[in-house]
């Protein structure tokens, strides 16, 4: 036998309601769909296209039921994409590729077989899709070729797309326990989506009437649900992919999607060391490990964020932590060693995240410093507690509500004294302020890229469109928060980001807006392994496990 020729699988044609269509593995792919009554020919596009009834599946069905006149019609109408390249037979093409795939898997089909005329296998596979509700009498030799481009590309592609369809399902089990026939047709939304770019609209419209079809209305919304999760990402992955590459891509979806984990730093300003939190952590039997950062320890359980609500609405759930009252008390913190953003804990008036950024900055006792974007003051506190109580921080937001909070988790630590709040925008305060400051950190506003795995709902929320609005936020803030750095003083950028667009392109469309702006190694502040080789703090979920991040230093040219 040649390699291309098809060993016959043996799909019955005729299939009585007694013996339902199912896949090759056995499975019952939809019940017995009613005999069906060819509608009248409509024109479209210059073609002509013929509409089929289509009964109801999903349910056992009589004939009765499906009488001609109960029949429900199903809009077979040609989708744009289709449309416009003339293509006829709306979602059959699918149909075909999602019978055939299931062949494949059973090895009783090879990717490259065509029209199958020379044996009867290849009707057979038609009248199989026939009895799944589709009318394939009008498929043409081009539809037959797309047919065999998803088939060749899904089969390709198979690990991937699994890969993909499996971080999209709420949970595993989903993926694992998916009837083989839902699984062909995500595959094959996937496939035309991320490797054939066909238009996002047309490949959910399609691939959700296929298994509405096909299965039932259930699965067509469970097609739909996961399909759309993937429109909203595609953006983010085809960018990881490019500056990632595909290995890398994968392992940060992954983190995103794996438990966070979260760290607690402990507040020297009230002059507990880590050992005292460890010593209390230990007695509560609590799980930790102490991190690389001297205040840091990570605790691997009991801290929940709750995705999809904004900050305010963080939580801990029931955590002993919590309970034990160490965040209200003031002997930690909750944050994350690499740049912190405002995910935590505003609940405890405890702010944010800090760690590794902090340590970019560099605060030394004495200096004054001005903490653009502070709110809800993560990386406020944290500077303002290695000052030693000598120097001043000038925290400035535009959000007063984030402000407040700030200023009382500023209370909570005993660092208020150390502390000004000024509620403004960045770019007015710069412009009316005389004043020139040894330091000035800018945290600037950004797409939480390097936060997903503890900003769930960021995923969801961010539109490549927001990355544009972002950078150009992101310019005119470098800007003002340049005007406030003295002579010979630092300009720290930072962001919990790691998209190159917001970071490194930020700091270089700076450099050649101001030459009198030179960057700085963070060597020295942070360990080498979080240095670029542009001399950047970057921090990297995959590379690090903890939040992505950000930072430059850039010193102000003394004349
Ligand atoms: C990334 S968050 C800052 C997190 C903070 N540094 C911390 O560690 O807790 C960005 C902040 O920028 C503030 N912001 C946005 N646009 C601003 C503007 N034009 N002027 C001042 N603050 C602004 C937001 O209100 C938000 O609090």
């Amino acid at each position: 036998m040649g390699f291309h020729r098809e060993i016959p699988v043996p799909i019955p044609a005729p299939l009585s309601i007694r013996d339902p269509p199912r896949s090759p593995s056995g499975v019952i792919l939809a019940s017995i769909p009613a005999p069906r009554s060819p509608v009248p020919i409509r024109k479209l596009s210059g073609r002509l296209l013929r509409i089929t009834r289509i009964p109801k599946l999903g349910s056992a069905v009589s004939t009765k039921q499906t009488g001609r006149s109960k029949d429900p019609v199903i809009n077979l109408d040609v989708s744009h994409h289709r449309a416009g390249k003339n293509f006829i037979n709306v979602c059959v093409v699918e149909a075909v590729a999602a019978v055939r795939l299931l062949r494949i898997e059973k090895g009783k089909a090879f990717v490259d077989l065509l029209n199958e005329t020379a044996n009867d296998s290849g009707e057979n596979e038609m009248g199989y899709v026939e009895t799944l509700g589709f009318s394939t009498r009008y498929l043409e030799d081009r539809d037959i070729r797309l047919v065999t481009v998803v088939v060749a590309g899904t089969v390709r592609w198979k690990r991937y797309l699994d890969y993909l369809i499996m971080s999209l399902c709420s949970e595993e089990k989903l993926f694992r326990e998916m009837e083989p026939l839902l699984l062909q047709i995500l595959r094959i939304g996937f496939f035309e989506i991320l490797k054939l770019g066909v238009p996002a609209y047309a490949a959910v419209d399609e691939n959700v009437r296929l298994a509405k079809v096909a299965l039932r209305p259930g699965a067509g919304n469970m097609v739909n649900a996961i399909l759309r999760k993937l429109v909203l990402l595609k953006w983010m992955v085809r960018r990881w992919f490019r500056f990632l590459g595909k290995d890398e891509t994968l392992r940060l979806m992954n983190w995103n999607n794996s438990d966070p984990h979260f760290s607690l730093r402990v507040n020297t300003s009230k002059g507990y060391t880590r050992a005292d939190l460890v010593k209390r952590l230990e007695s509560l039997q609590i799980n930790y490990e102490e991190s690389i950062m001297d205040e840091f320890v990570r605790i691997q359980e009991g801290m929940q964020a709750r995705s999809g609500l904004d900050w305010f609405c963080c939580f801990f759930g029931d955590s002993a932590i919590l309970q034990a009252g160490l965040l209200k008390e003031g002997m930690c913190a909750v944050q994350d060693e690499s740049a912190g953003n405002y995910l935590y804990l505003v609940i405890m008036y405890d702010g944010p995240v800090t760690g590794l950024v902090v340590s970019v900055v560099g605060p030394k006792p004495g200096e004054t410093i001005v903490d653009c974007c502070a709110a809800p003051g993560g990386k406020t506190l944290f500077m303002a507690s290695r000052l030693l109580g000598q120097g001043k921080i000038w925290t400035v937001d535009v959000n007063k509500g984030r402000l407040r909070i700030l200023k009382d988790a500023a209370k909570v630590h005993g660092l208020d004294d150390m502390i000004t709040d000024i509620h403004a925008d960045l770019r007015q305060f710069a412009k009316d302020t005389a004043a020139k400051y040894d330091k000035v950190l800018l945290d600037a506003p950004c797409s939480g890229l390097g936060v997903l795995s503890k900003r769930a709902d960021l995923r969801w929320n961010r539109q490549f469109e927001d990355l544009e609005e972002l950078t150009s936020l992101q310019d005119e803030l470098l800007d003002s928060a340049s005007m406030l750095v003295k002579p010979g003083g630092i300009l720290i950028y930072s962001t919990c980001s790691i998209d190159p667009e917001e970071n490194e392109k930020r700091i270089t469309a700076f450099i050649q807006r101001h030459p009198e702006f030179v960057p700085q190694s963070v060597r020295g502040y942070v360990p080498t392994e979080f240095i670029t080789d542009e001399g950047f703090y970057s921090s990297s979920p995959t590379k690090h496990s903890m939040d992505g991040a950000f930072a430059a230093r850039l010193v102000r040219s003394v004349l």
